[in-house]
């Protein structure tokens, strides 16, 4: 186990990722390293010779209320990962490296982009798919792993690839939960004992929707909103049956249940995948 190296310019970063060997993959994170990053890894160490991780806590997909600045950044443990996970190059720019101008042009995402997440964070799609367009071609991989946790940022990504005939392969890597069913996420370190107790409710609703399945989708959002309610947690943004591609939900085969609630300030999102 070696300390990967670390570059935070563009230069540095070039000179670097041309000594790559390819298949190359990169993996895209905020930092504050756990270990469903651990699996985004871990999947690119087994698609591809080479591994870049990207620790960059990106401003423009942060709404003005938002948590920027009190998003988690633990450098060092985070390289102490990127080492066990044996990733061979950590790029970690500051925002001007990678915006050295407020950026004029940006990637629309599309309808979806202003659905679900994108309703009640505006603009944020636009700040994830332009700073992911930026990181894809400053890495140039052949493979770039992406967590079913953010399930909309994945479909996105993916349809940006497609439609902008982006030279990669988007992997999807399933999401890695606590013992309890709490879906491991950065955020997570903001909750206090009792709001971490009380965030469980968000799995467990889900687990009692998806359940559900067979009944059809008004019994999965109501066993899953019932959860919810018994739980105390009421400050839900949104509960929403979709097709695993985030369209409207279809009357029977594969579905996706989304969810998104705040516990205490901090915002969780989680889905699982539903037969209907
Ligand atoms: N529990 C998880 N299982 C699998 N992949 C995950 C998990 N959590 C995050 N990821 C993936 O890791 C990548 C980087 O995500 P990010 O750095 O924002 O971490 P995060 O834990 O999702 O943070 P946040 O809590 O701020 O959303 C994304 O592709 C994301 O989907
Ligand atoms: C993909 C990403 C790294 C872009 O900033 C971010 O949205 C995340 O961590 O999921
Ligand atoms: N994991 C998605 C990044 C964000 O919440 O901004």
């Amino acid at each position: 186990m070696s300390t990967p190296k670390v570059v935070r310019s563009r230069a540095d970063l070039a000179t670097a990722v041309e000594g790559l060997p390819r298949p190359r993959a990169v993996v895209m994170t905020m930092g504050a390293l756990h270990d469903g990053h651990a699996m985004l890894l871990r999947r690119a160490r087994s698609l591809a010779d080479s591994v870049v991780l990207t620790i960059f806590v990106n401003p423009l997909q942060f709404g003005p209320a938002e948590d920027f600045d009190t998003y988690p950044r633990t450098f060092d443990s985070d390289l102490g990962i990127a080492a066990a996970e044996d990733v061979d190059l950590v790029f970690a720019p500051t925002p001007d490296v990678v915006y050295p101008s407020q950026p004029r042009v940006r990637i629309d995402p599309g309808p979806l982009g202003s659905e679900l997440e994108g309703a009640v964070r505006e603009g944020h799609f636009s700040g994830v798919l332009t700073v992911v367009a930026k990181l894809l071609h400053l890495t140039e991989p052949d493979f770039a792993t992406f967590g079913e946790k953010d399930y909309q940022q994945l479909v996105l990504v993916r349809q940006m690839v497609k439609d902008l005939d982006l030279p990669v392969e988007i992997v999807p890597v399933e999401t890695v939960r606590e013992q309890d069913g709490l879906a491991l996420s950065s955020r997570n370190r903001n909750l206090k004992s009792p709001q971490r107790r009380a965030a469980v409710a968000l799995s467990q609703a889900l687990a009692a929707g998806a359940a559900a399945g067979k009944n059809g989708a008004e019994a999965v959002l109501e066993a899953a909103g019932k959860v919810l309610a018994d739980e105390g947690l009421v400050d839900v943004d949104y509960l929403e049956l979709r097709s695993p591609e985030l369209e409207p939900a279809p009357e029977s085969g594969p579905a996706r249940l989304l969810v998104a609630a705040r516990v205490g300030k901090t915002r969780l999102i989680d889905n699982v995948p539903v037969e209907l």
